[in-house]
């Protein structure tokens, strides 16, 4: 498969070498904007995208106007999510986005909807959730924190929406540190004043994001339309 890399940092370079070992060509390394390259003169089967926020809807988009198919992992430029897809559909292209495309992280998130269920009827419980990443991080909070908040959302119609930090009772506090060279730790917790029940997930490397983004380009290569990790995953959920 012929990769072209939106985005060649920390992110870019853990996908190049799985790539490499998964029999696959860098064909691309995009470090600025995408308008600087001629992508009709390129055969490419499959961009993929871990850029910066500001970058990632005109990157994208102009890749489903070249019929490349994407895979994005950057977070921080959701509001312009919906626009993205409505242009993949237009284009008859192909799109999977996730806030974090480790296999573990997406195991967490069923057991994260499913204690949200559990919970939804527990009032004594308060939910909240905390993740950590590096320092360079720029966005707050993280995607995948957003993405555990907007599952307890759904599965919970007492909760409205999230804040950092300070949260109404009807929303979820999400609470962001940055640490010198953490990978990625989130945590699910319900407190109550008789205990505390938590999920946790840490992230040893970057490894497992670059493996599933590696995962849904193969899968998504030949496909039109728009997808979601959960889509890429389905038979291990069975
Ligand atoms: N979804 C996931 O599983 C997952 C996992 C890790 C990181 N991320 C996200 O991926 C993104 C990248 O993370 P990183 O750690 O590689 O960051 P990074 O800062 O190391 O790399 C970002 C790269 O984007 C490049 N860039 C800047 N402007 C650009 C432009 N206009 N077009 C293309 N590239 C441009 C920079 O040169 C840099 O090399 C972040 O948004 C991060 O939150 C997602
Ligand atoms: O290193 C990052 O930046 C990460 N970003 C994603 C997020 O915002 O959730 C996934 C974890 C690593």
């Amino acid at each position: 498969m012929k990769i072209a890399l939106l985005g060649y940092g920390k992110m870019g370079k853990a996908i190049e070498e799985i790539a490499a070992n998964r029999g696959h060509e860098i064909v691309l390394r995009v470090s600025e904007d995408i308008e600087s390259y001629n992508l009709k003169e390129i055969e490419i089967d499959v961009a993929i995208d871990f850029s910066v926020p500001k970058a990632a809807f005109k990157n994208i988009t102009t890749a489903f106007k070249n019929k490349i198919p994407v895979v994005s992992g950057t977070t921080g430029w959701l509001d312009d999510y919906e626009k993205a897809t409505e242009i993949c559909k237009k284009e008859d292209a192909a799109f999977i986005y996730a806030s974090n495309f480790s296999i573990g992280v997406n195991v967490f998130f069923e057991l994260n909807k499913k204690l949200a269920q559990m919970m939804k009827g527990l009032q004594d419980y308060s939910v909240e959730i905390e993740e950590i990443h590096h320092t360079q991080k720029l966005d707050a909070p993280s995607g995948t924190a957003i993405s555990l908040a907007q599952q307890i959302i759904s599965e919970n119609p007492n909760k409205k929406g999230w804040q950092l930090d300070h949260a109404d009772k009807d929303e979820i506090p999400v609470h962001a540190k940055r640490i010198t060279d953490v990978h990625g730790t989130h945590t699910v917790s319900y407190k109550s004043t008789i205990d505390t029940i938590e999920i946790m997930h840490m992230a040893h490397s970057r490894q497992g994001f670059a493996l599933g983004a590696v995962i849904a380009a193969e899968w998504l290569k030949d496909k039109k339309g728009v997808y979601t990790m959960k889509d890429v995953l389905s038979s291990l959920f069975e």
